[in-house]
């Protein structure tokens, strides 16, 4: 296997090629929307879309999306926030080829998730997730940074879905920031507060 570039990550099926840091893992390779879990650890969730435009595909996303060559696709890049600390940054793109019978919703998304599209859509089929260690030379990694405005981590860990909608492809990719890992699940404190008015009775 050739090793990849800088600029492109080996994208792997399973997550223990990734060592990543053990905290990591429930996120890495959740199943259901990443946002409604998001929501369950914080108090506010609000998605940031940074733009949504059409743009030239990564290299090691060409395939993935069924092109043959890098080509032209809809980039949709976003940070996702917990209480407004910035915590996935997101990646989606569609190929230009795409028809707004394949995706109906994904063009006027704004700072609505994409995951309350894809969830709950009878005709969406998801794919496999895979994973991959972004180092400082992967588009990704450098946008993730830029974003936040902040010094390039050593590493980002990283994974993909491949959705598809009718003849549509749409491949999310979503970059865990080192502040996910200091998210806290919410109990439902009214649950517990009405139990112990109950036992208190
Ligand atoms: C796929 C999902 O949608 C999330 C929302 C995104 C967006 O709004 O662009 C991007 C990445 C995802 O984490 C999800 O919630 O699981």
């Amino acid at each position: 296997m050739r090793a990849p570039t800088l600029r492109q990550a080996h994208w792997y099926g399973h997550v223990n090629a990734l060592n990543a840091p053990f905290d990591l893992r429930h996120w890495l390779t959740g199943g259901g929307s990443l946002t409604a879990k998001l929501k369950d650890h914080s108090q506010a969730f609000r998605v940031q879309c940074l733009h949504q435009r059409p743009a030239r595909c990564l290299a090691d996303e060409t395939a993935a999306i069924g092109l043959h060559r890098p080509g032209r696709v809809w980039e949709r890049e976003v940070l996702l926030r917990c209480d407004n600390r910035p915590v996935v940054f997101g990646h989606t793109v569609v190929p230009m080829s795409a028809t707004a019978a394949d995706w109906p919703l994904f063009s006027a998304l704004g700072e609505r998730s994409l995951g309350s599209t894809l969830f709950g859509d009878p005709l969406v089929r998801r794919g496999a997730l895979h994973y991959a260690r972004l180092r400082a030379g992967h588009p990704l990694m450098q946008r993730a940074s830029a974003a936040l405005g902040l010094d390039r981590p050593p590493i980002l860990y990283a994974r993909r879905c491949l959705y598809r909608r009718r003849q549509g492809t749409l491949l999310v990719t979503e970059v865990f920031l080192p502040a996910v890992l200091e998210l806290v699940l919410q109990t439902n404190t009214n649950t517990i507060t009405t139990i112990t008015n109950r036992n208190e009775q």
